[in-house]
């Protein structure tokens, strides 16, 4: 039976073998449910950048950029990390490049032994459950923190993955049993418990309560948000 793990933070990526894995890229505030926003509100690909420069040069190519450093729209930039900024199809079939201060850092961590590499979150959750269910590879499950340290909110999310996934996959991780579990405990609340998470504090004091919101809203997509040569692009399940 395939195999489901956890890894709760970059700083423990180097404790994993990804190899021949699934791996599932979740930074839940924002960059993942930015990332899945913005291709279902009909982006055509992302393309991710660790470093703000080089992120920043791509709009000599045409791309929308999208920079977020510690929170706010980085000096140059078109847009910063705001999921909602997609809405509406405003940027529908435009190429977008983006780099944050945490989800495309852990982006940029995996290399190319992985199967295949998801993006996560809670606006698409069951869509990424649906897809997990008809592949055969064991799954990792990666949770880009804040700054290297473990988080709450992307734990929360691998615990709701790993429980729709339950007879699908068995496990040996006891970061996949303690979140399976917590997030049973607290899944009827999830905003509520969420909401006393460090981060959720730190981005309310920049205002934006609406992003937050908007991050632990369940399944408002049916896309899938893969990464493939380099860009990230939606699949959508049938
Ligand atoms: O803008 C965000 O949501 C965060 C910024 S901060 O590090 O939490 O201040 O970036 P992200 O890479 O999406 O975690």
């Amino acid at each position: 039976m395939k195999k489901i793990e956890v890894c709760l933070s970059p700083e423990l990526i180097h404790l994993y073998d990804s190899r021949g894995k699934i791996v599932i890229i979740v930074d839940i505030f924002r960059a993942s449910s930015t990332i899945v926003a913005a291709l279902a509100n009909g982006v055509s690909s992302i393309t991710p950048f660790k470093d703000l420069n080089a992120c920043k040069a791509m709009q000599e190519k045409g791309f929308i950029i999208a920079g977020e450093r510690d929170g706010k729209q980085a000096k140059g930039f078109d847009l910063g990390n705001s999921p909602l900024a997609y809405l509406k199809g405003i940027y529908k079939g435009k190429e977008l490049a983006i780099t944050t201060t945490n989800g495309t850092n852990a982006i940029d961590t995996i290399g190319e032994e992985a199967s295949q590499v998801l993006i996560g979150a809670f606006i698409n959750l069951n869509a990424t459950v649906s897809y997990l269910k008809n592949t055969k590879e064991d799954l990792l499950i990666y949770c880009a923190g804040w700054k290297g340290k473990f988080n709450l909110e992307d734990s929360l999310y691998a615990g709701a993955l790993a429980d729709s996934l339950d007879s699908y996959y068995v496990t040996e991780c006891d970061s996949t049993l303690a979140f399976r579990t917590l997030y049973q405990t607290q899944r009827k609340n999830l905003k509520d418990f969420i909401s006393n998470a460090s981060h959720t504090k730190r981005l309310q004091n920049q205002d934006i309560e609406k992003d937050i919101d908007f991050c632990l809203s369940l399944d408002l997509y049916n896309a899938v948000a893969l990464v493939e040569k380099g860009k990230i692009i939606a699949l959508r399940n049938a």
